[in-house]
């Protein structure tokens, strides 16, 4: 299984051009369901993620065609299986992303009820009740969610803000016949981005980026073209090692506009950030202050950055109270940094953080993506080599980490 060997205390310097976001380019996948014809997708981050979610829809019958680097053409003319198994979805929640827009165009799907994973229990009743208002029968049977029913536009108001239900009801409701109002709406940059490609597809969809979506329902929506928003969450992640490693670097191919919450906490820190158009740059002079985080909804603090920031709290001046709003188990790493000489207390959903004067390599593992991703900041800004085990996890979702970061002189290796 692979590994990243990492010596830790080398200076970062330098320019990393950021990927397509992975939270985006899944749920842009899954629209390719919603048509006959093709879509071409620009972007397109090259990892795990995609890889299964490519091989989900290729089990459908849908024609994939790709450069194997960041170009996917995709037709779902020909549909042969109408079911999203166990196998795939097990290795990736975000599968049940297929339930809605193969539902809307078919009047049928089955897909694995997705369990819960490292950061939480995870359940999808939102999901279900929305289809559910829109008129599908939906049963759950041998563990599968099974739907079926010509959908119907409905006002629905889930319990609460949910980004992959946000994104299937919103699939959903393109091809439903009459008018959606999804209300409590995720707001994130993915949800905005998947709506403007079914906008350019064909659909009728207003309000997106707010708490409330109105969707005018089509007979069928056609091909298009698309480009991947950048991810904000490799963004982060990399300008949080750069103020660990009170380095300077410029991201590129990336969007300050979609990252306010994060880059106001750097600040906070004691980093200086400027930023133009497509780019990021920042320059850490000094060991970080502390800051408090709160996890919550677009566009306050994604829970997606709270790990990578606690080990620039671990490492900083001060005390930092940390809190998880969103997921209910998403701590994972505090042991780990702990066995790398943090001092964090964590109790139910609040860490207390006392920064430290320096961490020391060890051999560490995570339970899941961004945990693993706190590790390898952690390794670069410790005393000595640090081992990360279980890098699957961190192929899910960040493309090359170790190439890219080596690029700006990271001392970091894949060791296979
Ligand atoms: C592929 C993708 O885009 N993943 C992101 C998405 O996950 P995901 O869409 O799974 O997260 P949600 O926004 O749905 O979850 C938010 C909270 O609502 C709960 N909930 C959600 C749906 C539901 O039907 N019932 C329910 O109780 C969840 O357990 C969680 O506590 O948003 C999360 C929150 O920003 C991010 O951490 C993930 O990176
Ligand atoms: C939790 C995450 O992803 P997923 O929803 O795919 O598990 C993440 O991207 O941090």
């Amino acid at each position: 299984m692979d590994k990243l060997r990492i010596i830790g205390g080398t200076p970062l310097n330098g320019e990393i051009t950021i990927s397509g976001a992975k939270n985006a380019a899944l749920p842009i996948l899954c629209a390719s369901l919603l048509t006959a014809d093709t879509l071409r997708l620009t972007n397109v981050p090259q990892l795990a993620d995609v890889k299964t979610t490519q091989k989900l829809l290729q089990g459908m019958g849908v024609r994939v065609m790709t450069d194997n680097v960041h170009e996917y053409e995709i037709t779902a003319s020909h549909i042969s299986s109408l079911v999203a198994p166990y196998e795939l979805v097990k290795t990736m929640r975000a599968s049940i992303l297929v339930l809605g827009p193969t539902l809307a165009r078919f009047g049928e799907a089955q897909v694995s009820l997705p369990g819960g994973c490292a950061i939480g229990a995870r359940p999808v009743d939102q999901h279900i009740k929305g289809l559910q208002a829109m008129g599908a029968e939906i049963v759950i049977e041998h563990g599968y969610v099974k739907a079926k029913g010509r959908l119907k536009g409905a006002r629905f108001r889930s319990d609460m803000i949910t980004v992959t239900g946000t994104e299937n009801l919103l699939m959903a409701a393109t091809l439903a016949e009459g008018t959606t109002i999804l209300e409590n709406a995720a707001r994130e940059p993915e949800i905005v981005d998947l709506a403007e490609l079914l906008i350019k597809m064909g659909a009728k969809i207003s309000g997106h980026g707010t708490d409330t979506i109105t969707i005018e329902g089509v007979e069928s929506l056609h091909g298009a073209e698309h480009a991947i928003v950048a991810d904000r969450i490799e963004t982060g992640t990399f300008l949080v090692a750069a103020a660990a490693a009170q380095g300077r670097i410029v991201c590129r191919n990336t969007r300050a506009d979609i990252l306010g919450a994060v880059l106001d906490k750097l600040v906070e820190a004691g980093a200086h950030i400027e930023a133009g158009d497509g780019w990021i740059a920042l320059d850490m002079k000094q060991r970080a202050k502390a800051v408090d985080i709160r996890t919550l909804e677009y566009p306050a603090f994604p829970t997606d950055m709270q790990a990578q920031f606690m080990t620039l709290n671990a490492i900083a001046n001060g005390t930092s109270v940390m809190t998880e709003t969103i997921f209910e188990n998403r701590f994972m790493h505090v042991p780990e940094l702990g066995r790398m000489g943090a001092q964090i207390k964590a109790e139910g959903n609040t860490a207390i953080v006392t920064g430290v004067d320096r961490l020391s390599g060890a051999t560490v593992m995570a339970t899941d993506l961004r945990a693993s991703a706190s590790l390898v900041i952690a390794g670069m800004v410790a005393e000595g080599e640090t081992i990360v085990d279980r890098i699957y996890h961190l192929d899910r979702g960040y493309e090359h980490i170790e190439a890219k970061l080596a690029g700006v002189g990271a001392q970091i290796e894949r060791l296979s």
